[in-house]
């Protein structure tokens, strides 16, 4: 039977159906700036009652949870909710307490830590780069040990915290624009929007590079060292991504659907746990 993966975001909803030969369909995405998020997650559920269960990862808290629960049992659907845990399959968590970490994160390490990671002998660490509403950048190294990370203002919010009105609005908007920043900027609108741009262009890199230069370090202090150099792979998802990867000179894997593949991974451990 197949089964409805839902990413519920601050801003969106992304969704994908993983059929009976564990083929993932395409990511869908609908906004809920003018609708409930759960009005958006009712329609999604509605239209797809072919499925018989629905896996979710949520950063809408309890509320919204609820609801969605209520929702898939009048429609007769199983409904698994993936929350943050200390460990599942490979993957360790890093947070102190590591219920508080945002299960969008740990689906998102997760994923990329398996994609990267298909075999026995593979120890790549991943830095994983989601730019959505806020964004958020997670190291885990090559044991799929998860070693924090950290949470800055998405590109979108940047921009709309420094100029309150509306046109600004429609630039970071969720169709593609054409937008080309400028450094030597000499209108508010596009200083602000180029500030934003290749600031957060300009942060990514830097927390990647430092990140990158911690995981070698500890590598490098490691007792049970195997390999002669660590490997580390970039990984970046989110509603900016494309906006902001012009203007980042390292090499990053874009994976719009990162959060999609994770879901599915968690679904084939939890079944093989059972
Ligand atoms: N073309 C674009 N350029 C920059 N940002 C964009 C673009 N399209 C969408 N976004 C931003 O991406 C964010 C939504 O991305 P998403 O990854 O779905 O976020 P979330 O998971 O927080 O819901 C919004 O803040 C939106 O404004
Ligand atoms: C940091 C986030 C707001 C990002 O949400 P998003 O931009 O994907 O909508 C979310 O992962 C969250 O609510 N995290 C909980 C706090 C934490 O991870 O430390
Ligand atoms: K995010």
């Amino acid at each position: 039977m197949k089964t409805l993966l839902i990413d519920a975001g601050n801003s969106q909803l992304k969704w994908a159906i993983l059929d009976d030969d564990s083929l993932l369909s395409e990511q869908h995405s609908q906004s809920h700036q003018y609708e409930l998020p759960i009005e958006v997650f009712e329609k999604i559920v509605s239209a797809n009652t072919d499925c018989d269960s629905v896996i979710m990862v949520s950063v809408l808290g309890g509320t919204f949870s609820r609801a969605a629960n209520k929702i898939t049992l009048e429609l007769q659907m199983k409904f698994i909710e993936i929350t943050s845990t200390n460990k599942l399959g490979k993957i360790e968590n890093g947070y102190k307490d590591p219920t508080k970490l945002g299960a969008d994160r740990f689906v998102g390490i997760l994923s990329a830590y398996y994609l990267n990671n298909n075999s026995e002998s593979n120890k790549t660490a991943c830095i994983v780069i989601d730019s959505g509403t806020a964004t958020t950048i997670d190291a885990i190294d090559g044991n799929g040990k998860h070693l924090g990370g950290v949470i800055l203002p998405g590109l979108k919010l940047s921009s709309e915290s420094l100029l309150q009105n509306t046109e600004l609005l429609g630039l970071w908007g969720n169709e593609s624009n054409e937008f080309t920043p400028e450094c030597f900027s000499k209108e508010t609108t596009q200083a602000i929007a180029s500030g934003c741009l290749l600031g957060q262009a300009g942060s990514i890199e830097h927390i990647c590079n430092l990140m990158e230069k911690r995981i070698i370090e500890q590598d490098e202090n490691s007792q049970e060292k195997k390999q002669e150099n660590v490997e580390i792979k970039r990984v970046i998802c989110g509603g900016a991504a494309e906006s902001l990867l012009p203007y980042m000179q390292g090499e990053y894997d874009l994976h719009q659907d990162l959060l999609m593949f994770g879901l599915k991974v968690i679904k084939e451990e939890l079944s093989n746990n059972v």
